[in-house]
């Protein structure tokens, strides 16, 4: 791994406006892959870590510009304007270097494809896990390993399909996966979102598919690889794109928040800290250097300073939960104050035989997303525990508005509460006995048995807060 980072610092150092601290190296484990430490002296508050131009970062932007250079026809004036003499002169230096004619690049073939109208219709993801399964895994049996894509030396450092096995939506759509039997093992918060994840991988998929056939179609020595191949290949870009991408405003995208991100080399090192607003902080210069892209993107030291040699520099990707980390990045932490449960389910079965209650709390929205996390249960479950306890339904209205406390209905709730959570429980630890007995089967994956477990255990530690404090 060490010559993979000196080369991708090398291609770095191609722009002269990269910054790296002099004094942070790449540490590789085998709890958390790639993180960055502190080697020597110190950081402290808004000295900046890294710093990376636009010209080597790949989002929607700065993937039209490198397309538009292969296919003439594809312009969006706002992004392809300013590049032309940037891009040229790189893929003239790239050819040189391999002693190759402009003209022998198989891209300009290839890229033909791309048609203004159907590249402004997609989403970042969209694009960027097109054109990235084109640079990364189609370019080399296209030329047959003659040309490499520009970014290889950001791709090389990207985690392997092994380093990603934990994410459940790779169980949910791979046919190579041995992980399947492990989805009912999921909590419900966890598997909705795998299927959340799941359909709109699929849904993308469908949209670039026809042109990944085209090309398909268009290569005779295949070496192996058709269309499920591909997409074995796409759902693990897609991951990697998923687990490694920073929110950017990109211009022209600003209608789907979920295209405002972009991938930058050496950032994407940052391991995750559950602390918000106390580690490190992003900054985006619009002023493009480079000529092109959407900005220069830097790392600054927050309120934490690093005195400590080997200590990691973390940055916090939000406030998430371990089932929003386990299907957005594949890992858990062991202690996450942003843990909570749904319990839907149990307090919507209440309500099985009686609709008025159900329809009121429809009228009123106080009907499903019931939580609970360490410090609270949340007040819609007391509101559908007060109606459901008293069938007092001007006494609970004026509890939604305010006008009388919950301590009314606390005495008749709290009896209520303390079963629908002692039967969570219950069901949590059968699930950690299940878990644990899967983990003892041979060829059981020990890691990922173990971020299900941890995953329970949060569970189990907010109920039994709140059981001991009923
Ligand atoms: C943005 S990347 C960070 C760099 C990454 N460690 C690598 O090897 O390239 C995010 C990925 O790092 C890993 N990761 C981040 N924070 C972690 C943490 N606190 N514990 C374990 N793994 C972590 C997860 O695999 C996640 O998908």
């Amino acid at each position: 791994m060490q010559a993979k980072i000196d080369a991708l610092i090398s291609w770095l150092k191609q722009d002269e406006s990269f910054y790296l601290a002099p004094n942070i190296t790449i540490q590789d484990t085998i709890e958390s892959g790639r993180g960055v430490i502190l080697v020597e002296d110190s950081l402290n508050k808004n000295d900046i870590i890294v710093s990376i131009p636009s010209s080597h970062q790949i989002n929607f932007n700065t993937i039209v510009c490198h397309l538009s250079h292969f296919n003439k026809n594809l312009s969006i004036p706002s992004v392809t304007a300013a590049k032309d003499s940037v891009i040229a002169d790189l893929y003239g230096h790239i050819y040189q270097d391999k002693g190759l004619e402009e003209y022998e690049d198989i891209r300009f073939e290839k890229y033909k494809l791309f048609a203004s109208e159907f590249v402004e219709g997609l989403t970042s993801f969209q694009l960027v896990s097109l054109y990235i399964l084109a640079e990364w895994i189609l370019l080399p049996v296209w030329s047959n390993n003659e040309i490499s894509s520009f970014w290889e030396p950001f791709f090389n450092v990207w985690p392997s399909n092994h380093e990603l096995r934990s994410i459940p939506t790779i169980w949910n759509l791979s046919e190579k996966t041995k992980f399947k039997h492990l989805l009912p093992l999921l909590t419900d918060g966890a598997l909705a979102h795998t299927k959340r994840i799941s359909s709109l991988i699929e849904n993308d998929w469908e949209i670039i598919k026809p042109i990944i056939i085209k090309w398909l179609d268009s290569t005779t020595i295949k070496n192996g690889m058709d269309i499920n191949s591909l997409f074995e290949d796409y759902l693990h870009i897609y991951f990697v794109i998923n687990s490694r991408c920073l929110y950017c405003p990109i211009p022209n995208r600003d209608a789907d928040i979920a295209s405002n991100f972009t991938l930058v080399p050496y950032v994407d090192f940052l391991n995750h800290n559950e602390k918000v607003g106390e580690f490190c902080y992003p900054h985006v210069s619009n002023k493009s250097i480079s000529g092109y892209g959407i900005g220069q993107f830097s790392i600054l030291c927050g309120d934490h300073s690093y005195q400590t040699k080997k200590e990691e520099i973390l940055l916090n990707y939000g406030a998430h939960s371990n089932d929003f980390l386990l299907n957005e990045y594949g890992f858990v932490m062991e202690s996450n104050c942003w843990n909570y449960i749904d319990v839907t389910k149990f307090l919507i079965g209440l309500f099985e035989n009686d609709n008025e209650s159900r329809q009121f709390l429809e009228e009123h929205e106080y009907w499903g997303d019931y939580t609970i996390n360490e410090n609270e249960v949340s007040y819609r479950i007391i509101i559908a525990l007060s109606l459901f306890a008293t069938k007092d339904y001007r006494g609970v209205e004026k509890l939604m508005s305010g006008y009388i406390s919950e301590d009314n209905f606390m005495p008749k709730v709290r009896p209520i509460l303390l079963q629908i959570l002692t039967t969570v429980l219950k069901h949590c630890e059968e699930r950690h006995t299940e878990l644990k007995e899967v983990g003892t089967l041979p060829n059981s994956d020990k890691w990922i048995i173990s971020n299900l477990v941890t995953i329970i255990k949060g569970y189990e530690e907010i109920l039994k807060v709140h059981i001991d404090n009923l």
